[in-house]
């Protein structure tokens, strides 16, 4: 299988915190993988490196067989890769289809339309395409920002903790989308708390603590691993 996403020995240190201490992993290409690791264990920094918010202090971030560690975001946008935010980010104040129409001209103007109003339908949002963004209830704003994002033609697609805030039946809304999703070829790298639907949906389970993997494999594997358990399964987690 061709590893899509390669990280090396990446670290990063904010005055006095290391949040990530020479991590290495591989996402798959045509999977979901899951990072998951306690609060603090450097999974909102590795993905602000992977898509260039955030400068690696050191090691290697390869995506398609190519170095993009340091690269402005927009350009790694562009090379492909796709993000939401643990916080929404939607343009407020323009409607639901203009939100995905300024994702999908990122890859130029030609196709902008059609392809935005394809992405409203599959996901179940063309009723709403001329409401405000914000009047379209929390879960369906997550769903507006994937799509969104999807818009561009991303080959991967970064989601942090898209489940966040989410109903039980908005939840399995988004396992459907993500089941969707990578169905149509696109890997997806998933950063979530919620334990059902990360070992429901995952190819692949990367757990990392105090900025470095401690496991990786199916999610059964790393359920049943001791350093996972110790560090992350046994703990409560409110989020
Ligand atoms: N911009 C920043 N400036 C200073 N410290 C930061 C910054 N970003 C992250 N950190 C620190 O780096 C460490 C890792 O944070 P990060 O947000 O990556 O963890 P996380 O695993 O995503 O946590 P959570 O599950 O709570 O979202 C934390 O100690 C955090 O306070």
């Amino acid at each position: 299988m061709t590893h899509l996403l390669e990280i090396d020995a990446l670290s990063k240190r904010f005055d006095g915190v290391q949040a990530l201490d020479g991590l290495s992993l591989r996402v798959d290409a045509g999977t979901v993988t899951s990072v998951i690791g306690p609060n603090g264990s450097g999974k909102t920094s590795l993905m602000n490196m992977v898509t260039g918010f955030y400068r690696p202090d050191s090691g290697a971030i390869r995506f398609d067989g190519r170095e993009i560690g340091g690269l402005a975001s927009a350009r790694i946008a562009r090379l492909g890769i796709g993000r939401t935010f643990q916080q929404i980010r939607l343009f407020q104040g323009l409607s639901v289809r203009d939100n995905v129409l300024l994702g999908a001209e990122r890859r130029g103007r030609r196709g902008a339309a059609q392809r935005a109003g394809e992405l409203l339908e599959r996901l179940g949002l063309s009723h709403a395409g001329r409401w405000p963004a914000e009047a379209l209830p929390y879960g369906h704003q997550r769903r507006l920002e994937i799509a969104r994002s999807l818009a561009a033609e991303p080959s991967l697609l970064i989601l942090d903790e898209p489940a966040a805030g989410m109903n039980p039946s908005e939840k399995r809304e988004l396992d459907a989308l993500l089941r969707d999703v990578r169905g149509r070829g696109v890997t997806v790298l998933l950063v979530e708390h919620d334990m059902e639907l990360i070992m429901g949906i995952s190819d692949r389970v990367i757990v990392i603590n105090a900025g470095r993997e401690i496991a990786a494999g199916t999610p059964a594997s790393v359920q049943a691993d001791p350093a996972v358990i110790e560090a992350y399964l046994g703990v409560r987690h409110d989020a």
